[in-house]
């Protein structure tokens, strides 16, 4: 754990004063402690959190393991509400200490089903400054693996209840550039299931315009671009301030890694300023220590982008410890750490004039003068060291797109040949403060995630504006809107300036008649004010074959009037509806049905008419987690009698809080149960019902569980028969 450029380069770079300097090494050197989040809606949460604090930190408090005392779990003194927490034990303990491992296994338990996220702290920051509400349009540019995403997500959906999604307004946008990880943005966004959510697969320095309805007509077609309230640019970066988690950073840490990912941080930077509305608001952040990636960045961007300001964050979570953004910097022009220039012409004067084109340093690495630095008060900028809180480093700058700014954007004559979306563009942008910046296609040094912006960058059906030599931009093609049922899919032609390249299914909304909505709308009892214009199936003939999916009006306003290839979306809005194809349809050998999955059902619940939901108790709830298809004359005569008349399908229960022994359930839990002529069987996926299992009854009583056991039990008897 020695390196003498990274220690050289991070002296010269004044990042902490000298009596610091110690504390700041030897936290680099230490074991990050492992940090948790209590994730989900806000009422559930609050509830798992009671949990950990009133049960398991008590019961973890003075613990002795081999003569040592043990500290409990405690809760990270910034995080809202306490959510939170802190673990600073050695797995030795988790893996031996009977009470440690007790709690690990409810850990590992919930996060598997997606209650806890395992999260470094200082992640959680930039999600907390974005203050997203409900109505916000958010976009995350770098989202992938997600787990910013879910903290958005999560504040989109504050107003969930512990059994019923809310619907919000807003809207998020998932983005990432390499089309594998957006993938794990969808696994990780199905802990949170929303109608409002979108999972795009771009190259976030180009992304493109989307267009949305509006009523003040702006084109023909009566659309205008969306505009973002929210943004999240979590960029990828060198990725120095994690050196505590990857030691292997301490071998082959270089200057010019943060070198050569500031021009992709910029173009990131920059592509998010043009996309924002005004009284907007930026969160950039990096978990690197570099100015280059940090500070030159935002200096950069703000001198580029006139109407913009840092807002100063500091009293926003009160206990948390940073320093201030730095004002100026060093740049290092190669490896070893031993050059530098006062200024960006000095050291281009320095080079053979034909080296000069090649150089991937441009002007924006330099630091600003001091009177500018102190204009755009880059001291606003947040820095946050290991040794200040035991965590890792990190870099967090909130942006304002101030009222005063340029724009908005009007409808205007414009030359032949030229679209609105690049008026829109050359409106926001001051051609008088261009700068240069750097040309050199994405880096693909550093972290190697830059990769995928590289190939993103290939492929992109790109309209790069004349007038913006340095700076590539993208525009909204002109998209046909398809206002009856808005799908490029059912064998239509392929739309100006689709995307050939991009493979993923096409998104076709189903009429309000379609048969399989309205079978879903008897089955279930649905309301009359039920969305159903908004459900949508994936497939490439737009047949409804396996799943439906749900989304808010915004999300579809959007499919309606974008071609989806040109977005690259991935998916959008959430599953709420499968095909019955289980072994319980298949005995019957009757025609197909769909029936509710247990993670939509949050979002169909509200819509259920109340009448229609059986209710049962927590005896009920044990008959039907101990057998896979407990028969209906098993259960209690309440029940029974509700259930056995029904006819085969989908329905929805609702379990009441109660106490049965030890087993307790301190609030309503609804979900899906498929019955069938003679037995019903609970709707939830092995792990789900595990971890219910365990956080209801004390102990996994589930049938999985048993057989698991068993087989656990005839591996053991074999073995000793062996020997
Ligand atoms: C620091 S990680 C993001 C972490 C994520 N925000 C989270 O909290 O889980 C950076 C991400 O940026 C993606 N990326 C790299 N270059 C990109 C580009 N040009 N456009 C969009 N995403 C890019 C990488 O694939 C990577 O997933």
């Amino acid at each position: 754990m020695q390196n003498e450029r990274l220690v050289k380069y991070y002296r010269a770079q004044n990042i902490l004063p000298d009596d610091e300097w110690e504390a700041f090494m030897n936290s680099m050197r230490e074991l990050l402690p492992t940090t948790f989040r209590v994730a989900g809606s806000r009422q559930t949460a609050r509830l798992l959190n009671d949990t950990i604090k009133e049960t398991h930190a008590p019961h973890l408090a003075g613990v002795v393991f081999e003569g040592e005392s043990v500290s409990p779990p405690t809760q990270i003194p910034w995080y809202p509400d306490g959510l939170a927490w802190q673990l600073n034990v050695a797995k030795k303990v988790l893996r031996k200490s009977p009470e440690f491992k007790k709690f690990h296994n409810f850990l590992v338990g919930e996060t598997e089903v997606g209650n806890i996220s395992r999260q470094e702290a200082v992640s959680m920051l930039p999600p907390l400054f974005l203050e997203v509400e409900p109505h916000h349009r958010v976009i995350d540019m770098c989202a992938a693996p997600g787990s910013k995403t879910a903290q958005l997500l999560e504040a989109l959906h504050a107003q969930d209840t512990v059994t019923a999604s809310s619907f919000p307004t807003g809207l998020l946008i998932a983005n990432d550039s390499d089309h594998k990880r957006t993938h794990m943005l969808i696994h990780q966004s199905a802990r949170l299931p929303s109608p409002s959510l979108m999972v795009t697969n771009h190259d976030a320095s180009i992304y493109p315009a989307i267009r949305v309805p509006s009523a003040r007509v702006q084109d023909k077609a009566g659309t205008e671009q969306l505009l973002f309230d929210r943004i999240l640019c979590d960029v990828p970066c060198s990725g120095d301030g994690t050196i505590r988690k990857n030691p292997g950073i301490w071998k082959h840490w270089s200057p010019m890694d943060g070198n050569g990912l500031h021009g992709l941080q910029l173009r990131i930077l920059e592509r998010a300023m043009r996309m924002l509305q005004k009284g907007g608001r930026i969160v950039y952040s990096t978990c690197s220590m570099n100015p280059m990636e940090n500070e030159a960045v935002i200096a950069a961007a703000l001198r580029l982008m006139p109407g913009f300001e840092l807002v100063d964050m500091a009293k926003h979570l009160p206990g948390l410890v940073f320093r201030p953004g730095l004002s100026s910097w060093q740049p290092a022009v190669d490896r070893s750490v031993d050059v530098s220039f006062a200024k960006y012409g000095d050291y281009i004067q320095s080079l053979p004039e034909n080296k000069r084109a090649e150089s991937k340093m441009v002007e924006s690495h330099w630091p600003p003068t001091p009177a500018e630095a102190e204009e755009l008060r880059l001291n606003l900028c947040m820095r946050i060291y290991p040794h200040l809180q035991d965590t890792g480093g990190f870099f967090v700058a909130v942006l304002q797109k101030k009222q005063s700014a340029p724009g908005p954007p009007v409808a205007r004559e414009l030359p032949e040949g030229k679209r609105q979306a690049d008026a829109v563009e050359d409106l926001e942008t001051s051609d008088g403060k261009k700068m240069k910046l750097s040309d050199e296609p994405p880096s693909r040094t550093g972290t190697g995630e830059e990769e995928g912006a590289g190939a993103a960058a290939d492929d992109m059906p790109l309209d790069v504006s004349a007038e913006q030599p340095n700076i590539i931009s993208a525009v909204a093609a002109p998209v046909t809107p398809e206002p009856a049922k808005g799908s490029t899919g059912k064998g239509k032609k392929a739309t100006k300036g689709a995307d050939l390249s991009f493979k993923e299914n096409p998104f076709t909304f189903l009429k309000a008649d379609d048969p399989a909505i309205r079978a879903c709308i008897s089955q279930l009892n649905l309301k009359p004010d039920f969305p159903a214009a908004n459900m949508l199936i994936r497939n490439p003939t737009g047949e409804t074959v396996r799943s439906m999916y749900m989304t808010n009006d915004i999300v579809r306003a959007i499919v309606e009037h974008n071609d989806y290839t040109r977005m690259r979306l991935v998916t959008c809005g959430t599953k709420v509806m499968g095909k019955q194809e289980g072994a319980a349809a298949k005995r019957e050998g009757a025609e197909s049905q769909f029936r509710v999955l247990s993670e939509g059902l949050p979002v169909m619940l509200p819509y259920v008419e109340p009448a229609s939901i059986l209710s049962a108790d927590l005896a009920t709830l044990k008959v039907m987690m101990e057998s896979y298809y407990p028969v209906c004359s098993q259960f209690q005569e309440r029940f029974r009698s509700a259930v056995e008349p029904k006819g085969q399908g989908c329905y929805i229960v609702r379990f009441a809080p109660g106490r049965l022994g030890t087993a307790s359930l301190t609030h309503d839990l609804v979900l899906p149960i498929w019955k069938s002529t003679v037995s019903v069987t609970l709707m939830l996926e092995k792990k789900a019902k595990s971890a219910l299992s365990l956080r209801v009854f004390g102990e996994d009583i589930t049938t999985a569980a048993r057989e698991a056991a068993q087989k656990r039990r005839d591996g053991e008897a074999s073995t000793t028969e062996g020997a």
